[in-house]
């Protein structure tokens, strides 16, 4: 079956009379089947840039734009149209018409749609999805007399009356409190998986990132895996620390490093002392939740060296891994151009610490 969104090699410009502003460049994309991917990245980063030109919402410069089976590059609007038909556009102002009642408003998604349903089916279908959005006894009410999360939720079933199998969302709970906006993107999740819909949903919100099969950051118009942009992120900020504050740097290290070998010490860490460690680390450094994450694993998987090392660290390695152990250290040492005694005796001790012949 063929992906829902493909982009290759996509860039796009905005050019004004003055100036030109490349917003996306170079990027190539496959979004699965019923995957629900998560787009974040800094305001400014060209996350609604991506997401209209998927959504047909505006036409691609270069590269190729193929969604739902229709390559959109050079399509006409005849074509733009009959895409835009089968998605299902969730916004952060969810546009719903006053002067219509919410069923009123979820009638006239499925009416637009190209549906050939009966007067009675679509009154059903519309029926079905505002209950299955738990809005089922709001039907008659209008958009202003609901909440919030409500409005959002019908916003939801609007979008998901026409079982689009590409649903695009636009930080779809960015004026919700914490509990709503969970609340819909759980149910976005899944009533998504039940029609088996593919989501792109670009959001701010790093509380709702959990609901994602996979998480693209977009930075400065390119594409990261999350872990590129949070380590990305956490060495500039480890490096800003070291350059302001040395000495808070070899703090937050050895901290890190001590509640760490603590907790490891049984060989096992549990969710609670990874919590205690979290909280310990958030309130020493101030650094984020991501970041905090990163500097533990960095932890773990020194601690987790070490013990290997002192346990049965001898005889870890193959004497070809002692060899080429050996001389990537010596050609480490050696990269400034000169080889300093201080280094020669550490190699020697970490070769005799692994069981290693003397280093030559
Ligand atoms: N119509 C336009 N003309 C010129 N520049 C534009 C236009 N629309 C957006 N831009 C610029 O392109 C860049 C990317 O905008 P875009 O809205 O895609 O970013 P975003 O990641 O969605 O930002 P935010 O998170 O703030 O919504 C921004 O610098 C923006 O100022």
């Amino acid at each position: 079956m063929q992906a829902p969104v493909v982009l290759e090699n996509v860039s796009y410009h905005y050019r004004t009379a003055v100036s030109e502003r490349r917003v996306l460049s170079d990027i190539s994309l496959v979004i699965r089947s019923g995957e629900i991917v998560i787009l974040t990245g800094p305001s400014g980063s060209g996350k609604t840039t991506l997401i209209t030109l998927i959504g047909a919402l505006r036409a691609g410069q270069t590269g190729s734009v193929k969604v739902l089976g229709e390559e959109l590059r050079d399509a006409n609007e005849k074509a733009m149209t009959q895409v835009r038909r089968q998605i299902g556009y969730v916004f952060q102002q969810h546009n719903l018409l006053d002067s219509l009642t919410v069923a009123e408003n979820v009638m006239m998604s499925l009416q637009l749609g190209d549906q050939k349903l009966s007067g009675k089916e679509q009154r059903a279908r519309v029926e079905e999805v505002l209950t299955q959005v738990g809005l089922a006894e709001h039907v008659d009410k209008n958009p202003r007399e609901l909440s919030g999360g409500q409005k959002q939720r019908a916003g939801i079933a609007r979008a998901l009356v026409t079982r689009p199998s590409l649903i695009l969302a636009d930080e779809p709970t960015a004026s919700l409190d914490k509990e709503s906006g969970r609340n819909v993107v759980d149910l976005l999740q899944t009533l998504c998986r039940e029609q088996g819909a593919s989501v792109v949903l670009v959001t701010h919100d790093n509380r709702i990132l959990d609901v994602a099969d996979r998480i693209l950051h977009l930075e400065d118009g390119e594409i990261q895996s999350v872990s590129e942009a949070m380590s990305a992120n956490t060495s500039q900020m480890l490096r800003l620390l070291d350059q302001h504050d040395p000495e808070a740097s070899l703090y937050l290290s050895a901290f890190s490093l001590a509640l760490t070998r603590v907790a490891m010490a049984d060989n096992q860490m549990d969710d609670a002392e990874r919590n205690a460690i979290r909280e310990v680390l958030n309130s020493v450094s101030g650094l984020g939740s991501g970041e905090v994450d990163l500097v533990m694993e960095l932890a773990m998987s020194q601690v987790r060296c070490r013990t290997a090392l002192n346990g049965s660290g001898k005889n870890l390695f193959s004497a070809e891994q002692a060899a080429h152990f050996v001389e990537s250290m010596q050609a480490v040492a050696a990269a400034d151009g000169d080889v300093s005694d201080e280094e020669t005796a550490e190699i020697r001790l970490i070769a005799e610490e692994l069981g290693f012949p003397p280093p030559p």
